[in-house]
């Protein structure tokens, strides 16, 4: 029988992380974590491709608190957050319960928020224990490559759109024209969505406490658009919208960007620093807009001890960081790439040369590799 109303313990609060490719989720979840987010917070993070890079780079240390899934939540929103928050409850053993304060998810940056918060607002209450309840929707906003985003991706419109909180990101890597194009993206982050909190990670006074704060989560206080997408999903449910994986490279042709897809190169041996940094290098130069999205982990021979993080948003890279240790015992270099319209044999081809450091084979791969990249029928001009 299921307990009376009086009888049934309080939810656990779920609060959405969500935001466009490279917006800074995971670096914003890891700065919680560590400063205002304690022992009783679980987390799950989705990722869209086949290899998790993001539980790597988040926190070492989190044991069965932290659950990750690969393949996207939105077009299998039904079984995974269930399944994934159960799963970090079960661990804690049968007291962890009680004991958790608090879930966070974290989508991927492709994520429709749509079927993931009309999940989470439909969990029945539970015959027994606690249950979960929408307590939130944060997003994060790259102050330096939302427009581009906004422009060509409407997930990046709906993450806003969903939002009862949003914080803009990078707003410290601005020059003068990117801080006068700020009151621009304000605007259209209001014209989305206008009761919205906005907050600036970089501002003196960001309060991180009060962004992950659970609160309710009222879809009447997010406007007619938001309504409407709920409404639309409930009909189209959650077929799978991403397509299938390329047998050959695990590549997923997206629907929902139009010709986005994912694929990881790896490698075993450990890299030549000079030939990674000039496979880097190439990818800025050449790959422009239709790199969505690069990141990993990587190990370099001068020195095998220590991984090194890399990451790329469009044509923001960031140079590789050392990390004080191994995450995991994963220990092969892995990049993780998110790309429209580029094909990703010749990257392979290009990632083995830097690998070996073959310069005058990598000097004619990259002119190759140029020409394949442009002359790709998937490519969009
Ligand atoms: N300068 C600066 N860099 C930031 C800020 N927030 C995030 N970054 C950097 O942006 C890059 C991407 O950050 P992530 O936190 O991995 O972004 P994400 O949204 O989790 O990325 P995906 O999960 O791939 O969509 C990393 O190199 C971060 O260090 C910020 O406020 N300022």
């Amino acid at each position: 029988m299921s307990p009376s109303p009086s009888e049934q313990p309080e939810p656990i609060p779920v609060l959405l992380l969500t935001g466009f490719l490279g917006s800074g989720k995971t670096t914003l979840l890891s700065d919680a974590l560590r400063t205002v987010l304690g022992p009783d917070t679980g987390v799950v993070i989705n990722e869209f491709g086949t290899v998790a890079v993001d539980h790597d780079l988040v926190q070492v240390g989190r044991g069965e608190l932290m659950q990750t899934t690969t393949g996207c939540l939105c077009c299998h929103a039904g079984s995974d957050v269930e399944e994934s928050l159960g799963r970090i409850v079960e661990a804690m053993g049968p007291d962890g319960e009680r004991r958790l304060r608090l879930m966070v998810v974290e989508t991927t940056g492709l994520a429709d928020p749509a079927p993931v918060v009309n999940q989470l607002r439909a969990f029945p209450p539970p015959a027994t224990g606690r249950g979960f309840q929408l307590a939130g929707v944060i997003t994060t906003v790259d102050a330096a490559t939302a427009l581009v985003s906004l422009d060509g991706h409407l997930e990046a419109a709906k993450q806003i759109a969903f939002a009862d909180q949003v914080v803009l990101t990078k707003t410290d890597l601005l020059d003068a024209d990117g801080r006068s194009a700020l009151d621009g993206l304000t605007a259209a982050i209001r014209d989305l969505n206008p009761t919205v909190h906005i907050h600036d990670r970089q501002a003196a006074g960001f309060d991180i406490g009060a962004v992950f704060t659970p609160r309710g989560y009222d879809v009447a206080a997010r406007g007619e658009d938001v309504r409407d997408w709920l409404a639309l999903e409930q009909v189209l449910g959650t077929a799978d919208r991403h397509g299938p994986a390329d047998a050959a490279t695990g590549a997923r042709h997206a629907r929902h960007g139009g010709g986005v897809t994912s694929f990881v190169l790896t490698s075993e041996a450990t890299l030549s620093r000079d030939g990674f940094y000039r496979f880097l290098r190439t990818l800025q130069l050449s790959a422009g807009p239709k790199l969505l999205r690069m990141k990993g982990l990587v190990v370099f021979t001068d020195e095998p001890d220590r991984p090194y993080s890399v990451h790329q948003v469009q044509h923001m890279l960031s140079m590789p960081k050392p990390l004080e240790a191994w995450p995991s015992e994963d220990r092969r270099s892995r990049l993780v790439f998110i790309v429209e319209g580029i094909d990703p044999a010749p990257l392979a081809e290009l990632f083995k040369a830097a690998a070996e450091e073959r310069g005058s084979f990598l000097d004619s791969l990259i002119a190759d590799s140029l020409g394949k990249w442009f002359k790709s029928g998937k490519a969009k001009t």
